[in-house]
């Protein structure tokens, strides 16, 4: 089936090479001249795994290809997905200008039947205004095409978001129209052979599915770091605690993981998007406003610890920092831990010596050359002439360290971990101070 997808970022371009890669004609379009110029040259402009085989081999094949052409772009596929951002307001409402821009691009052009299909995460009624955009501009042309919008949310992870689109655990879809329904179908029949996956609802469900969904597991992250942080100051350990509850199956393991706070471009804004949807409606939602602030502290936490153990005085300290990346598998810094932690120990006139496997480069564009922060090539050399080392993201280069180096390099041998990494008998061995999130029997969580 021909395609077009609009927007050429985790979601778009995933999605267009996973439908490719099936065999279905793609053609994406973005505004951005550079990133379609850089994926014409065969550049995958964001780290994936697999990612940039199925996308060199589908382009190979003629199955996929890239535009900046609007107009080229509508006339391609009977079925149109919008995969634009929807970052947050200044309010933290979701800010729906893309959307809205590619649906109006959509009228412009479109000459005869159309399945808009929207795929960003967007607030209830966000349809209705992608059918009035279409309309508006169909009727500015004095045209009267058929079209059907459907709500289809994207549930990918990044990191593993390959895998999330061809084996998805469903694929919803809100739609009032049957035709529509079929067409979809038959796109999401080869990720739906081995036992039905399509959970068809009405558009406003569908809508709130999404959000419901990252809230939720929002919620599970925030309760386990409110539990860790009750943890520190009970003398309890909260990775007992999560073995202890996870193996209830009504609770379960999944997303129970304590740390410094969840980060990526999707669990804040669309925590904070459902609140301001709900206040829009009258209505005070208390958990999803408490799940966000339990966030927002939990992502100082590390900070505080630092702090604490140099007494408050972090000037001149040197912080080696492993991972920079919201988690791990993906060079996205967008609303990492990281960076809040950054950010306090400069203020606090501490440097920052950091390595990441594969965000370099992306902290290097957000932060630039100052002389408060070092990027280094390896693990090992981050930690040459650091004080204390912080861990912020759990990649899995980080899991078995040379500990006797660590301690060796270090000034102070103390490691705060940001992810439970470890066991603490293992840096005990090495005379290795440890302070992890929510293990031990001081307020300040030393193991
Ligand atoms: N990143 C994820 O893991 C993920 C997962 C599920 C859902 N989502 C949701 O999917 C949506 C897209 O997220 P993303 O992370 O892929 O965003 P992104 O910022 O990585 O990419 C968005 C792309 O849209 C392009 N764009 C903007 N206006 C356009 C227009 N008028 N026409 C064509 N292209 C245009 C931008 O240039 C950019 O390349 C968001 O609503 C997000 O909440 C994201
Ligand atoms: O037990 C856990 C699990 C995750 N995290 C943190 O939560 C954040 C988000 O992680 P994850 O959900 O794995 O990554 P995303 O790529 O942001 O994916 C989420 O957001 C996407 C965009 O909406 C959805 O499509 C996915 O289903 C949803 O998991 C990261 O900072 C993780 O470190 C924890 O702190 N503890």
């Amino acid at each position: 089936m021909k395609i077009t997808i609009f927007g050429t970022g985790y979601v778009g371009l995933v999605t267009g090479a996973c439908l490719a890669d099936v065999g279905h004609e793609v053609l994406c379009m973005d505004v951005d001249e550079g990133k379609i110029e850089r994926l014409k040259n065969g550049q995958i402009p964001i780290y994936e795994p697999g990612l940039a085989g199925i996308v060199s081999h589908t382009v190979e094949a003629g199955r996929l290809s890239f535009t900046t052409n609007v107009e080229e772009a509508v006339a391609h596929g009977v079925l149109q997905f919008i995969a634009v951002g929807t970052p947050p307001d200044e309010d933290g409402s979701a800010d729906l200008q893309y959307v809205t821009a590619v649906a109006r691009s959509i009228g412009q052009f479109m000459d005869g039947y159309k399945v808009v299909i929207d795929k960003s995460t967007v607030p209830v009624g966000t349809a209705d205004k992608v059918r009035a955009a279409v309309q508006a501009e169909l009727d500015r042309r004095g045209l009267d095409h058929d079209f059907d919008v459907v709500s289809n949310p994207e549930f990918l992870k990044e990191g593993a978001a390959i895998q999330d689109f061809m084996k998805p655990d469903r694929i919803v879809v809100g739609t009032d129209s049957e035709k529509a329904a079929e067409l979809l179908q038959e796109v999401y029949y080869p990720f739906n052979r081995s036992r039905d996956r399509m959970v068809f609802m009405d558009i406003r469900s569908a809508e709130l599915t999404k959000y419901a969904a990252n809230a939720m597991l929002a919620t599970k992250i925030s309760f386990m770091n409110e539990i860790a942080n009750l943890a520190e100051r009970l003398g309890a350990d909260v990775e007992a605690v999560r073995q202890g509850i996870g193996s209830d199956p009504r609770i379960g393991y999944h997303f129970i993981y304590p740390g410094c706070g969840y980060g990526g471009s999707c669990f804040p804004k669309d925590v904070q998007a459902l609140a301001r949807t709900a206040s829009g409606v009258g209505y005070d939602a208390k958990l999803l406003n408490a799940v966000e602030s339990v966030n927002y502290a939990q992502k100082h936490v590390l900070f505080d610890k630092v702090s604490h153990y140099f007494q408050g005085n972090l000037d001149g300290k040197v912080v080696a920092l492993w991972g920079l990346a919201f988690k791990p598998n993906t060079d996205d810094m967008r609303e990492a831990s990281s960076r809040t932690l950054m950010e306090d120990l400069w203020k606090a006139g501490a440097k920052v010596q950091a390595f990441d496997p594969e965000a370099m480069e992306e902290t290097q564009r957000i932060y630039g050359d100052r002389d408060d922060l070092v990027l280094c090539g390896t693990k090992e050399q981050a930690l040459k002439g650091a004080d204390v080392l912080v861990i912020c993201t759990e990649w899995k280069e980080f899991r078995s360290p040379d500990f006797e180096l660590v301690a060796s390099a270090l000034r102070e041998p103390v490691v705060f971990d940001g992810r439970n990494l470890y066991e603490p008998e293992m840096l005990d061995r090495y005379d290795l101070i440890y302070y992890a999130i929510g293990r031990g029997t001081n307020q300040f969580s030393q193991v």
